[in-house]
């Protein structure tokens, strides 16, 4: 039995001997003109932190790679990754399903903003419609021969990302987390929340960890000492990169060049993990 155990099996997802009630399978069969090799989910305990930032140069690390990336943007309320990729045009559909849009190197990219008439209209809906939006995005997109595919995850650990954990088949999730006070609490919440839906973890990653002055070569710590080694520790999770405040990488971001930006080896180092997945 769970020690979170609470008696009540619709909630849970352990297989422990004690279980009353047959598991509930929530899962989604992806579009049947779908062809996905793994899912990668970038999770965050809060906003802000750089979960986008993250899914967007791992999609373009592995493309550069020579491996068909594609990123399905679930961050339904906050979608950042049309801006980074520079993307103005509209999804299209026809009448077996909606068509990604392709970056320009060929990243294929499903995001709310893309179906919005407005980029500016803000997603006024409450969670089951957001959830149900995300599982439309598995479902009714036709993802042509994906190597790997990376999902923008909601912020924290509630409503919507549970509906895309308990719909989509992830293979694995990276946690996402800055330099701050209660970093503790919101990892040890989402690696509970993986390990209640049977996910791997594949590792942390602090971004915004310090920034080094380009005058002094001098390491700043702007929000405060790092502590995810000792939480790493506390789960028996590894760090796979402490990434530094880099202006280069905001600008780029803003002007829709993400694609442009030559990254780093904690880049190409995170992406060993995504092969021993295969
Ligand atoms: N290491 C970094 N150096 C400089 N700027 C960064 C860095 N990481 C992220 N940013 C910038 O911070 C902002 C927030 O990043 P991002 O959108 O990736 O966060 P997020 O966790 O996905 O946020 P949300 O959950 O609100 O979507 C962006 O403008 C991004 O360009």
């Amino acid at each position: 039995m769970s020690e979170n155990c609470n008696q009540n099996c619709s909630s849970c997802s352990d297989d422990c001997t004690e279980r009353k009630e047959p598991k509930t399978d929530f899962s989604e069969k992806p579009h049947e003109l779908s062809n996905i090799k793994k899912v990668i989910g970038i999770v965050s305990g809060k906003g802000g932190v750089g979960k986008s930032l993250v899914t967007s140069m791992l999609a373009v690390t592995m493309n550069r790679m020579g491996y068909h990336s594609a990123i399905l943007d679930a961050d339904v309320t906050g979608p950042s990754i049309p801006k980074a990729f520079g993307i103005k045009e509209k999804a299209t559909g026809s009448e077996f399903g909606l068509f990604p849009i392709k970056s320009k190197t060929g990243i294929d990219i499903m995001s709310i903003n893309l179906l919005l008439e407005n980029d500016t209209d803000p997603v006024v809906w409450r969670g089951p419609i957001i959830g149900n939006t995300v599982k439309q995005f598995w479902t009714d997109v036709i993802w042509s021969d994906v190597d790997f595919m990376f999902i923008d995850m909601p912020p924290g650990t509630g409503d919507v990302p549970l509906t895309v954990f308990q719909s989509i088949a992830v293979d694995g999730i990276i946690i996402v987390t800055s330099p701050q006070e209660l970093v503790s609490m919101i990892v040890s919440k989402a690696v509970k929340m993986a390990e209640m839906m049977n996910i791997p973890i594949i590792g942390l990653v602090e971004n915004m960890s310090y920034f080094k002055c380009p005058d002094n070569d001098k390491e700043y710590k702007i929000f405060g000492d790092s502590h995810i080694e000792e939480i790493a520790k506390k789960h028996n999770l590894e760090v796979l990169a402490k990434l530094p405040i880099d202006p280069k990488i905001s600008a780029v971001c803003d002007r829709g060049l993400i694609e442009l930006f030559d990254g780093n080896l904690w880049w190409l180092k995170m992406s060993r993990h995504f092969f021993e997945l295969v």
